[in-house]
């Protein structure tokens, strides 16, 4: 849990806020506030906050940020919270951006089906307000992203399937880099011109990216005059191009994208209307397993589902055939379960699973009790008594937060449970229930079943929104420019 000792942190509030007391506790800091607020000092915490849009969202909820970034600074409340905004791209205007080279981090890592077609363009889309804003007032610039998790360079993960739709959306000719960094990259970004886009090769090509390399990082700075940081979905990596790169280019700042991700999840998911339930699935078991631990400390009811589960099922001395498991996180999921039993929350396993005898989209495929996966046979979706049990704890609830699909939606036998999921979710938003959906997949299996449109929130970081929801800094956002103080 972050501790925002630091005052320019942006992270979530702390477990006493977001406990299901939240209300009374946010009551109490403001009476804490009052001694040590004037009325000058309230409007510019109120300036400071609207800027993150918290003003909007939840004034309560707006002063107790205010009150907890004081007291973590000793008296210095005010100037704490007006700098604990990020600098903005919407602050830079074509005084600072004409001609100038502008390094833009993007999250472009979309689903590609096996012939390189894009199956979902979410987070394409989602870039694009940042980067026009750029080419309008007449910068170059200097696109790159990540895709998928490359060991050295491997032409299936290359940016190249991208180009199209990035040209058809931004209305010019993207032109492509066969490299992130090296002379034919710096030939290309000298002949860019004012308002051209050059997208960079695949950042993790090379393994000094994900070890956040200074020289690695001082290469790709080299490139451009400025930095900004529009990958919401990759802010909670330390990596050379989200992090590393900001200390050798100023200014950094934060992109569209970025900003509103951070206003939307961090005024909703602080201070939810309960019952709060998160629903976690995926197959990014290792990273997402340690996210339940605090996610006990803050939701009511939490459904697991998706390559999650098997671990939990072997834990409790169930066979899991040739399921997905993490061996080293077996002693991890029974405290889990212990955990959740003490603390009163409402933790469902899915009873039933539909598996598989291989992973391919013809397999053959039966619904079995969690405790009958045969050997030789994995899950692959929960099964239909599981997904009426998930749907009637749902109907309790006022904020859903869901991360990782069911099962392996990309093949229809298996794509059910994910899909009927979504379509409570969007059922329940329609009845006032706040819904937010995470992940680059979650969000691909929203948009296929179509109601992504009448979600709440559609985030474009899965990973990223769980670790701010466990009150995590996010390191892409804390390596960028404080926005200058406002007079108000
Ligand atoms: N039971 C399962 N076994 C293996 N993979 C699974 C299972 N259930 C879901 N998946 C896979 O999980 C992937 C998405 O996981 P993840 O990256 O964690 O989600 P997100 O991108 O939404 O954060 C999908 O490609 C899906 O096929
Ligand atoms: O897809 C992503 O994360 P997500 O699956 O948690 O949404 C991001 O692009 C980050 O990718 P990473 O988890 O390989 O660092």
């Amino acid at each position: 849990m972050a501790t925002s000792a630091s005052p320019t942190t942006f992270s979530l509030l702390s477990s006493t806020t977001n406990s299901s007391t939240s209300s009374s506790s946010t009551r109490s800091s403001l009476l804490h506030l009052s001694p040590t607020t004037t009325s000058s000092g309230l409007r510019l915490r109120s300036a400071g906050l609207r800027r993150l849009g918290f003003a909007a969202a939840d004034p309560l909820l707006a002063l107790h940020v205010a009150s907890r970034i004081s007291s973590a600074s000793s008296g210095k409340g005010v100037r704490a919270v007006v700098s604990m905004a990020k600098k903005s791209v919407g602050d830079l205007t074509a005084a600072d951006l004409k001609g100038k080279r502008v390094f833009v981090r993007a999250d472009l890592n979309v689903p590609l089906d096996d012939n390189q077609n894009i199956t979902d363009d979410t987070r394409i889309r989602a870039a694009i307000p940042t980067i026009k804003h750029l080419i309008q007032n007449g910068a170059k610039v200097i696109l790159s992203s990540h895709l998928g998790r490359p060991k050295g360079v491997t032409p299936k993960f290359s940016l190249a399937p991208l180009v199209p739709r990035l040209s058809e959306l931004i209305g010019i000719q993207v032109v492509k880099a066969d490299d992130s960094i090296g002379p034919e990259v710096e030939k290309l970004v000298a002949s860019l011109p004012d308002g051209g886009v050059l997208l960079l090769e695949n950042v993790r090509f090379y393994k000094e990216e994900e070890k956040n390399d200074p020289e690695h990082a001082k290469k790709l700075a080299a490139l451009a005059d400025l930095y900004v940081n529009d990958a919401f979905g990759t802010a909670h990596r330390a990596h050379a191009s989200t992090e590393g790169v900001t200390k050798f280019l100023k200014p950094s700042v934060a992109g569209f994208l970025l900003q509103k991700e951070l206003d939307y999840l961090v005024g909703a998911v602080s201070n939810p209307k309960r019952p709060f339930a998160a629903i976690v699935g995926g197959s990014k078991v290792s990273s997402k397993i340690g996210v339940i631990e605090s996610l006990l400390e803050k939701c009511d009811i939490l459904l697991l589902g998706g390559g999650m589960i098997f671990t939990f099922y072997k834990a409790q001395g169930l066979s899991v055939g040739s399921s997905l498991v993490e061996e080293d996180k077996l002693d991890l999921a029974t405290s889990l379960l212990a955990k959740a039993k003490a603390k009163g929350v409402s933790l469902l396993l899915p009873s039933d699973v539909v598996i598989a005898d291989k992973f391919a989209p013809d397999a053959n495929s039966k619904v079995v009790p969690a405790s009958a996966i045969p050997d030789g046979w994995m899950g692959l979706d929960i099964g239909p008594e599981s997904i009426k049990t998930f749907n009637e704890a749902l109907e309790t609830t006022k904020t859903i937060i869901w991360n990782g699909p069911m099962g392996v939606f990309e093949f229809d036998k298996f794509a059910v449970g994910t899909e009927a999921i979504a379509k409570k979710l969007a059922d329940l938003s329609g009845k006032g229930v706040t819904t937010i959906i995470g992940g680059g997949d979650s969000v691909a299996a929203v948009e296929k079943v179509g109601v992504a449109n009448v979600m709440s929130h559609i985030s474009t970081g899965g990973g990223a929104s769980l670790e701010l929801l466990e009150g995590k800094e996010l390191p892409g956002v804390l390596a960028l420019d404080e926005a200058t103080p406002v007079a108000v």
